[in-house]
């Protein structure tokens, strides 16, 4: 059989089942898979002189052993190696931790290489390996390993399968593209990564690696979109004129930027392509009513919308405040959470209802995606806050209307450099401004001694009406505990302010009902401090709530702080948020300082990415940034630019496909598609 880069890791010489399986441990199932799990950093192997290196750097130096090797044995198990080394005039101290078996090699007059760290005050190398002389690289591939697979076994097997596949290797982007920007044959480039002939080669074989990989990483992106764009979609014929009625209506007036969102995605509705749209827009900057717009708009073509929210309260609060706009207009709003669920009377009757056309809208949670929901015409899909669904779930949603728009909300703004390559195949819209008469929120700072002037200060706003959010420290690892802090300081706040003033008390523990109730006493004013679990985070709408209090902000992160500080400043009064934390270290503090600095989400998101390293950002899945082997969007934007420019240019062109030199890209491209691995 031939030979291909999708073989498995099975095939190769010297590998057997125990290896195959602590490489699948590892993410390694084919020989594609092996070929790319490149070294995360180098180790230099170049010799060095003493003059040149300093305290605890790891060097190789080359010398003659000037003594026998001494082994000590201590403990049951430990034994030390050690020797002295003569280095041109001088002579240092070698030792060697638990590897007797070297002994044998280390002989009185012999020429090594040793590899090792070095301590300057005892002038001695604590040694790691022993380098052999013809070792012509000289920078060794660090990889990652398991207590299964070591490091030189991952190497080997690197190596093994190099040598066997290396002429299966294949260019897959487009030969013109190589040229223009001299880029090395992929074959080289695998190669120089693994083996490296020297830094400068390293770094060469890196720039083609990362522009390779941004490419198709693009041309998926682009290709995944253009085949929607031709394949799918349905015209949503709309009512201009009622939508515009419905516009005129509302209490106050869209602005500049609302306008021109609510413009381009009326364009896509109309627009007999499939819609597949990014809406983003800051906190509080007025994404809800859009979407009620264009669902209104959908609506009036006869169709079905539905809108997808990640919180109960937030369903509940959408399915409020659209009833009570919509109802002169006769559409027919409903809620459908898993507690409407487990009502099986109504729950019944809702289905019903859905499969007929009865409701025109439905909100709901990811109750919306259970398999007996079955609609009449499902036109149009929202999801509010997207990042926070799995795309499967979105993707089960679309499919209950087959050709539904998809316009996908967000108010956790990813930074611009790398909205492009997350949401490459998204349109994606952007409302840059904020409602007329917002004033800026004041964000304060206080430690954690300082709680007493903030309830000082929370009480002068409250004679002024005011009302106030205290948002109780998250304990992500226990649930229970959550809760039990977030009752602790509801009994504090109360007792400190008696029955001068009422306190509340929401989390995610209660049912549904007491949720409603409690948001609803909220909103009334029943309530003027609402001390909560972070359920309240997205998208909880009090206009008239001011002040937000966060204890112990600095377990946050920065996107969630500033979702936290956006429940307030979402009226025409002067808002405040204080911080209190006492950081335990810079990271802390400079998290802080970003809070006190901005309020622009965009800005914050920039700043956070900086802060945390795109590593963790992409641990903690708060965004969809995609992995990528090589590349680092941040480090690398200027050539994701071009590559995505190019890719662009190569996959949108009319004789894509007829053109041999995209003969690979085009296999690629389907055999990519097949797997699905994209929505
Ligand atoms: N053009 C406008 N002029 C004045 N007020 C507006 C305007 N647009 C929206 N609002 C009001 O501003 C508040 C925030 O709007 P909305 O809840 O839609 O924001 P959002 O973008 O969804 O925010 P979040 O992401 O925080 O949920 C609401 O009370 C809404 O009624």
């Amino acid at each position: 059989m031939s030979k291909n880069l999708n073989d498995s890791v099975a095939v190769l010489t010297g590998v057997g089942p125990k290896k195959v399986a602590a490489l699948n441990k590892l993410g390694i199932n084919s020989i594609e898979d092996l070929l790319t799990a490149f070294p995360f950093r180098y180790d230099d192997f170049a010799t060095r002189k003493l003059s040149e290196i300093s305290d605890q750097e790891k060097v190789a130096l080359k010398g003659t052993v000037a003594t026998e090797p001494v082994l000590s044995r201590f403990g049951r198990q430990k034994n030390r190696l050690n020797f002295r080394f003569l280095i041109d005039h001088d002579v240092i101290m070698v030792s060697f931790f638990n590897q007797s078996y070297l002994q044998s090699k280390i002989e009185l007059g012999k020429n090594l290489i040793v590899y090792g760290k070095w301590n300057h005050k005892r002038q001695s190398l604590a040694g790691i390996k022993i380098l052999s002389q013809e070792a012509n690289t000289e920078l060794g591939g660090v990889y990652r390993s398991s207590k299964d697979l070591k490091q030189s076994q991952v190497k080997k097997i690197v190596e093994v399968a190099y040598n066997e596949y290396a002429d299966v290797i294949v260019d897959v982007v487009p030969q013109s593209i190589m040229t223009k920007y001299r880029l090395l044959p992929r074959k080289e480039v695998i190669r120089e990564i693994h083996f490296p002939t020297n830094q400068k080669a390293a770094k060469l074989a890196r720039r083609s690696g990362t522009f390779e990989e941004f490419f198709l990483f693009q041309a998926r992106l682009q290709y995944i979109k253009e085949n929607q764009s031709i394949n799918q979609g349905k015209k949503i014929e709309y009512d201009l004129k009622k939508v515009k009625n419905f516009i005129a209506q509302l209490p106050f007036e869209l602005t500049t930027a609302q306008k021109k969102v609510v413009n381009e995605i009326c364009h896509d509705l109309h627009s007999k392509n499939h819609m597949n749209r990014l809406l983003q827009g800051d906190v509080g900057s007025g994404k809800t009513i859009v979407a009620a717009i264009i669902m209104y708009a959908a609506v009036t073509a006869g169709v079905q919308a539905a809108m997808m929210v990640p919180t109960e309260i937030l369903a509940q609060q959408h399915a409020k405040k659209l009833s009570e706009l919509f109802e002169p207009f006769g559409v027919n709003v409903a809620l459908l959470t898993s507690s409407t669920v487990s009502k099986v009377a109504r729950r019944r009757e809702l289905l019903r209802n859905l499969n007929n056309g009865v409701v025109n809208i439905v909100i709901g949670t990811h109750a919306l995606i259970q398999p007996d929901i079955v609609f009449q015409n499902l036109g149009l899909v929202v999801t509010d806050e997207q990042h926070r669904f799995g795309v499967g779930q979105r993707q089960i949603l679309r499919e209950k209307g087959s050709t539904s728009d998809v316009l996908m909300m967000t108010a956790t703004p990813i930074p611009r450099t790398l909205a492009l390559t997350t949401y490459g195949e998204m349109d994606v819209s952007t409302i840059n401004e904020l409602p007329k008469g917002r004033k800026a929120i004041r964000t304060q700072w206080l430690k954690d001694n300082q709680m007493m002037s903030a309830f000082e200060f929370i009480e002068r706003e409250l004679r002024n009406h005011a009302q106030v959010y205290i948002v109780s420290p998250l304990i992500e690892e226990s649930e229970v505990m959550d809760l039990k802090n977030a009752e602790e300081i509801y009994k504090k706040t109360s007792d400190y302010f008696d029955s001068r003033y009422h306190v509340g008390l929401l989390h995610g523990r209660m049912n549904s009902n007491e949720k409603e109730n409690i948001m609803l006493d909220f909103k009334e004013h029943a309530i003027d401090i609402l001390v909560s679990t972070t359920v309240i985070e997205v998208g909880v709408d009090v206009p008239n709530a001011t002040i937000m209090l966060i204890l112990d902000a600095d377990r946050f992160g920065l996107a969630q702080l500033h979702q936290l500080r956006g429940r307030v400043g979402r009226g025409d009064k002067q808002s405040y948020c204080l911080l209190v934390a006492s950081p335990k270290n810079e990271y802390g503090i400079a998290r802080m300082q970003v809070m006190i600095n901005t309020n622009d989400g965009f800005e914050i998101a920039q700043k956070d990415l900086e802060l945390r390293g795109q590593g963790d950002i992409l641990g903690n899945k708060q965004s969809g940034i995609p992995d990528f082997k090589l590349g680092d969007p941040i480090a690398d934007l200027r050539i994701l630019q071009i590559a995505k420019e190019e890719a662009h240019q190569v996959v949108s062109a009319e004789d894509f496909k007829q053109k041999k030199e995209n003969e690979e890209l085009m296999k690629y491209l389907n055999q990519t598609l097949l797997e699905n691995s994209f929505d």
